[in-house]
């Protein structure tokens, strides 16, 4: 079978196996068409998955000490982090009970020992394939066209995850609303090609304040911007405010015959303590709240909401 070249090219393999044996048949199998790395146990394998670049597929065994591949396979599934990895099992397992346990903790593929090596290719290949077809659908969907950020759809299904998660945890989550000052008047002066260099420009400050996994910035309107950031201690609100005003500060004046447009930005955020009581939309109205404040008393600012928790949620995050 011809494998397709974009499927095989600088992809990475990470092989999860107790038996160094077992590693190095595979690795002899597809070192010549992939960039291969292997883990001996899980703990190792978790952090690899973890780290930058990650693997583009893993290929597991099932039974290990300690925790095994079923675990493991669920571990890295609930993970927003690994969640988009395909993982196919190699087990020496073969019941019809088994591969369906596999498949119900979201394997993508079950092959069974002894390995072909033009299968475990061929399998390898497709799976790459369909996942590189399923991201590029994704992006279409989920992706501003504009800045390349996440967009509104984007956004509220990871308020809402990043809040149960954070109310599960008991950790609290913050909630940045960003607004373009005047942008009207930019557009109308510059032109829209202006205005959307504007957009992009702003976009790639606010990627560049967030940090962690969980976080996500994204574009919900015309100049109209949101952040997320999970496990938020809120005595680092000002700073990170702040530091965005500051990088936005050093954008150069837009110029034209008329004048001078310096471009400003307003922000409203709102840190919460969530609960099973209370609703991400508490966060998303309080910060809009101060954003507006923000807009009537002068823009080029920020404005914190007052921390907010009810008596469920601030037992659990204090006790
Ligand atoms: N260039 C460009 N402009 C856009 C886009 N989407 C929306 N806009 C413009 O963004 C502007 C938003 O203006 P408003 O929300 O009325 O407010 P503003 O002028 O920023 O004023 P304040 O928010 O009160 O500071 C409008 O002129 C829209 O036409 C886009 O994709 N590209």
């Amino acid at each position: 079978m011809d494998i397709p070249q974009e499927a095989v090219q600088r992809a990475r393999v990470l092989i999860i196996d107790d038996e160094a044996s077992q590693i190095m048949t595979i690795r002899s199998t597809l070192h010549a068409d992939y960039e291969v790395s292997f883990a001996c146990n899980t703990d190792d394998a978790y952090k690899l998955c973890h780290q930058f670049p990650q693997p583009d597929i893993i290929l597991m065994d099932i039974v290990m000490p300690k925790c095994n591949g079923y675990q493991l396979c669920s571990m890295l599934k609930a993970d927003a982090v690994t969640h988009d990895i395909p993982i196919i099992f190699i087990s020496g397992n073969e019941s019809a009970e088994d591969m369906a346990k596999g498949f119900n903790v979201g394997c993508v593929d079950y092959l069974v020992k002894p390995i072909r090596q033009t299968e475990l290719k061929a399998r390898i290949a497709t799976h790459l394939s369909l996942n590189r077809q399923t991201r590029a659908l994704e992006r279409l969907a989920y992706q501003d066209p504009l800045t390349l950020v996440a967009n509104r759809r984007k956004f509220n299904e990871t308020l809402q995850r990043e809040w149960a998660r954070c109310t599960r945890y008991h950790q609290p989550l913050a909630l940045l609303i960003v607004d373009l000052d005047d942008f009207k008047v930019i557009n109308d002066n510059l032109g829209h090609s202006v205005g959307d260099q504007c957009l992009t420009t702003v976009a790639g400050i606010l990627r560049n304040s967030i940090h962690r996994p969980g976080d996500m910035v994204a574009r919900i309107g015309g100049d109209e911007f949101a952040l997320i950031f999970s496990d938020f201690e809120p005595c680092a609100a000002e700073t990170k405010c702040q530091s965005i005003l500051d990088s936005v500060a050093l954008i150069p004046p837009q110029k034209n015959a008329q004048g001078e447009y310096k471009l400003t930005l307003s922000m409203g955020m709102s840190i919460m303590y969530p609960d099973t009581k209370s609703d991400s939309f508490d966060a998303f109205q309080a910060a809009d709240r101060v954003l507006y404040e923000c807009k009537k008393s002068g823009k080029n600012r920020y404005e914190l909401s007052k921390p907010y928790y009810t008596t469920e949620s601030k037992l659990a995050h204090f006790k």
